[in-house]
């Protein structure tokens, strides 16, 4: 398997704080990889940095060999890296159904004057983005809610509905930042699939941070363990479950490993 995105020697200090220090890690493409830590170990910063919210103080990020450390979040975007957020971001206003649209919107290849005179080229475009829109209601498990208004869907809906939107951008890497928060295990163990399928379905490489460790174990091919900015372990769930600067790191919080 070919390498998709890497971190090389990449360091992020806020003034005195160093809240990513020297962490290489490689992604393998279709992969489903895991970012696992205690509370303010640097995870979400590892994804501020990959998607350009923040520049690196040090080091490279390799996007399918290129360089994009330096890039801004658009670009970035542009390349094919999408994300999800720890604190869920909807249109709260709108239907399930137009919170997906907005999304496809982005891949329309009409142009303004092609809407407004409402030629062939936009109403074949129009059609092709509603299909696509049942296809991620279909594939999320939300069509029996599509004309719910965001904000009143179950906590678990909007983050299936998060990932709905970023999967309509088409990413070839989909960052998830705690896709199963605030889940019961049932609806875990549901997202754990839809993220396989997904994966499986769309060709893409996913990566993502949870504390669920049931979730990390069910889905993940490879996983980083970082502890207070730094890596302390990488390897298969396997490894992981059995190394023991993870347990040690780990021990008062029973819960985690399981
Ligand atoms: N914009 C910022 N300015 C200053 N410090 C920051 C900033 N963002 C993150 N930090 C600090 O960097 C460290 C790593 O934070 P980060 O949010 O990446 O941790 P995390 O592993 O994602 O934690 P959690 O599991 O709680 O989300 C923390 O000490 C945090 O306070």
């Amino acid at each position: 398997m070919s390498t998709i995105l890497a971190l090389k020697n990449v360091t992020k200090q806020f003034g005195g704080l160093t809240a990513v220090g020297d962490m290489c890690f490689d992604v393998k493409k279709d992969s489903i990889s895991g970012l696992i830590g205690p509370n303010g170990a640097g995870k979400t910063t590892i994804f501020n940095l990959i998607t350009g919210i923040y520049n690196v103080t040090e080091g490279e990020i390799l996007f399918e060999g290129n360089r994009v450390d330096g890039l801004q979040p658009y670009q970035i975007a542009d390349t094919g890296i999408t994300r999800t957020f720890q604190n869920i971001r909807l249109f709260k206003k709108l239907t399930t159904y137009e919170n997906i649209l907005t999304a496809c919107h982005y891949n329309t290849d009409y142009s303004i004057l092609d809407a407004v005179i409402r030629n062939k080229k936009f109403r074949t475009g129009e059609k092709k983005l509603h299909q696509q829109v049942q296809e991620l209601l279909e594939i999320m498990e939300l069509t029996d809610r599509k004309d719910a208004v965001a904000s009143n869907l179950p906590y678990g809906l909007q983050r299936r509905l998060e990932i709905a939107r970023a999967l309509a951008l088409k990413p070839k890497l989909l960052l998830l930042d705690e896709p199963a928060a605030g889940m019961n295990p049932d609806e875990t163990i549901r997202l754990m699939n839809l993220i396989k399928e997904v994966r499986d379905r769309f060709n893409l490489t996913v990566l993502v941070i949870e504390h669920h460790m049931d979730l990390i174990m069910g889905i993940c091919d490879k996983i980083v363990v970082l502890n207070f900015g730094k890596k302390l372990a990488e390897g298969t769930t396997q490894e992981i479950q059995s190394n023991s600067k993870v347990i040690e790191a780990y021990l008062g919080e029973e819960d985690v490993i399981c």
